[in-house]
């Protein structure tokens, strides 16, 4: 989530009824944040869980919402991106996107150095992709690298 701009943004979009997911660490971020989801008045669309994100999503797989979620965004900490990857797919139902943020790391995925886990790790989830048969793949080569995976 971070201090909650595209938190809002999805928050202003949905509909009514519609929920937003939000996963941060760090409540100095979600303290920020709160105030401006009042302003925009969505903070009753806004369902935000202060703790680490693999909890919330297994929460949300256990309380029977895997297959409901349109839209997921992962863009927290780079080198869990496969474990979030693999949970978002089963919240999404058929359909749902799931954009994954910062795919090309300035590059360095092309030829990640030895000591370089994160990028190691974003490269490897990139080539996971480019052949999983679950989904429709489109890279965009936009900003840092935003992939999108739309469930089969
Ligand atoms: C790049 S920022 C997110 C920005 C946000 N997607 C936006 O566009 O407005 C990443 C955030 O993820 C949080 N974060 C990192 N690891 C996390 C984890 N394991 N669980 C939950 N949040 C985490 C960080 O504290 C940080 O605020």
């Amino acid at each position: 989530m971070y201090t909650g701009y595209n938190t809002l943004n999805m928050a202003l979009v949905v509909p009514e009824s519609g929920q937003v997911v939000a996963c941060e660490i760090d409540d100095e971020y979600v303290n920020i944040a709160k105030p401006f989801f009042k302003e925009a008045g969505v903070e009753d669309k806004i369902n935000v869980r202060l703790q680490m994100c693999i909890k919330t999503l297994d929460e949300l797989i256990a309380a029977g919402e895997a297959g409901t979620y349109d839209f997921v965004f992962i863009d927290a900490d780079k080198r869990n991106y496969d474990r979030y990857y693999e949970k978002s797919l089963e919240l999404v139902r058929q359909g749902g996107i799931i954009a994954i943020d910062n795919v090309l790391w300035s590059g360095k995925v092309v030829d990640p150095a030895p000591d370089d886990l994160t990028s190691q790790a974003l490269d490897k989830l990139n080539k996971k992709l480019h052949t999983d048969q679950r989904i429709d793949l489109s890279m965009l080569t936009v900003g840092d690298g935003l992939t999108l995976a739309i469930k089969r």
